[in-house]
């Protein structure tokens, strides 16, 4: 992958918006962001086009344009557009910039899958291991030796501390901490401020604290 190829944001939310602005504070290159809505196409975002739906990406080459994946996600609901989105492109052959907020402090002893994003403020350590699609969002903490599995958010402020293994699909909400050596399972959510003291298996729905199951949401 190369750093200095220019990039395409897909989506115009404030996830994408984010992106946009932390690419630019990095000094890479943004040609503008994707929408579907036809009544953005021409308008501007942070000075930088809205250049229509991910149909325009046909005048691009993905030698030349690399994507940011603009789609955030909330939730724990699956399938997620944010991954149907970037799987889609990809299999058409484009690639997926990472975006790292120049502010972040990530080891150089972690391991990042294709199109991690990590946002400003937040601290990722040694051993660390992030699949494919992660955020790592605003002024969050991962320590030592997590793994955060595909597609999964860790949301701003929340803290993982060190060895515990949060599975794919996973939502963990804002201001949640997780007591180190645990597990979450694939698919859980974990509601924002959530103390979490115990493992979980999949499709977990955790609340309060100390965190507990939750069956109605
Ligand atoms: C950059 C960004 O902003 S990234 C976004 C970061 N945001 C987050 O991480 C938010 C994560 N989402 C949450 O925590 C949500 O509150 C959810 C998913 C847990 C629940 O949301 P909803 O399904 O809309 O549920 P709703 O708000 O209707 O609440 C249902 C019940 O659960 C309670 N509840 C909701 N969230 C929580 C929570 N985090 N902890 C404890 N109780 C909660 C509500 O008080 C309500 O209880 P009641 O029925 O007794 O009144």
């Amino acid at each position: 992958m190369s750093l200095a190829l220019p990039v395409i944001v897909i989506g115009a939310g404030g996830h994408a918006r984010v992106l946009a602005d932390t690419l630019l504070r990095s000094g890479r290159p943004v040609l503008g962001f994707t929408d579907a809505k036809a009544a953005l196409r021409g308008t501007a975002l942070l000075g930088l086009p809205i250049l229509g739906s991910d149909e325009v990406l046909e005048s691009y080459s993905p030698r030349e344009v690399e994507l940011v994946n603009g789609i955030g996600s909330i939730d724990n609901r699956r399938p997620s557009v944010r991954e149907q989105v970037q799987e889609t492109l990809r299999a058409q052959g484009w690639r997926f910039a990472r975006v790292i907020h120049p502010s972040a402090t990530l080891s150089s002893y972690a391991t990042l899958g294709d199109g991690v994003q990590i946002m400003a403020g937040s601290v990722v350590q040694c051993g660390a291991v992030l699949g494919d699609g992660v955020i790592i969002n605003t002024g969050s903490i991962v320590e030592h030796d997590v793994c955060v599995g595909d597609w999964s958010h860790i949301a701003p402020g929340a803290v993982v501390c060190g060895d515990v293994s949060i599975g794919r699909f996973c939502h963990i909400g804002a201001g949640v901490t997780v007591r180190q050596g645990l597990s979450i399972g694939d698919g859980s959510l974990v509601g924002l401020g959530a103390a979490v003291v115990r493992s979980t298996g999949t499709s977990s729905v955790l609340l309060g604290v100390p965190a507990r199951p939750f069956n109605s949401l």
